[in-house]
């Protein structure tokens, strides 16, 4: 069964308690919480003190997505906020073994995510430490993109590393321009966790959405 993690950048901030209920309501895996510098990105999003205002709301694991430049620098106060998955980018860090490693060795699970135009080859040396891939399936900082179709291929390259290195637990996510048009073959092609922001906060349709993407995917 795949999982849903839906995006808050795409949840009405007005109400964002109420939207944090309602996704844990009505079934989401996870939080899915993209962190934006306006430099790795062009675009800023939100930091600690949203993340920590929200975090007694739910149980659900908060999947801090950090689309920021040299992320290691605030591994320790995304963990202080609530972040039980940290997930850097391959592009955002010149040592990006050590990157992992630190954030491993303060007991939060890592994921490492890929740009479009990144290969999945450059990071076959790091699949055994890492607890999540994310693919993304268009370039970072906005919701609401079209999925990038060559992004299947990834997925299906990404899955082919976790069978060779018998990380069968490994979440392979997929980010940007997931919906019930796409979610199954995205997830035939390996990927079992999927985040969709637009797709789950839709005409604040919360739970419309998420069960169309759950009926979609069978
Ligand atoms: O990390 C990102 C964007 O950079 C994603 O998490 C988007 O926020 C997903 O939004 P949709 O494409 O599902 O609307
Ligand atoms: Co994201």
């Amino acid at each position: 069964m795949v999982k849903i993690a839906p995006s808050i950048l795409s949840a009405d901030f007005s109400k964002l308690g109420e939207d944090i209920r309602s996704i844990d309501k009505y079934g989401a895996d996870m939080v899915h919480i993209d962190v934006m510098d306006g430099k790795f990105v062009p675009n800023i999003s939100f930091g600690f003190p949203i993340i920590k205002s929200i975090r007694n709301l739910t149980d659900l694991e908060f999947d801090v997505h950090l689309m920021i430049e040299e992320p290691t620098r605030f591994v320790d106060e995304f963990i202080d906020a609530g972040a039980d998955i940290i997930t850097i980018h391959y592009e955002s860090e010149v040592h990006i073994d050590r990157a992992i490693n630190y954030i491993k060795s303060k007991g939060v699970k890592v994921g490492l995510s890929l740009n479009p135009g990144t290969p999945v080859s450059l990071i076959e040396n790091l699949i055994p430490a890492l607890d999540l891939v994310l693919i993304m399936s268009v370039n970072p900082g906005f919701g609401g993109q079209k999925f990038i179709p060559y992004s299947l291929d990834k997925i299906k390259e990404v899955k082919a590393l976790a069978e060779k290195y018998n990380k069968d637990e490994m979440m392979i996510q997929v980010d940007g321009g997931v919906g019930t048009q796409n979610i199954k073959e995205i997830n035939e092609a390996g990927a079992n966790v999927v985040v969709a922001g637009s797709a789950v906060f839709r005409n604040g349709e919360i739970e419309k959405n998420i069960e169309a993407l759950r009926k979609a995917v069978i």
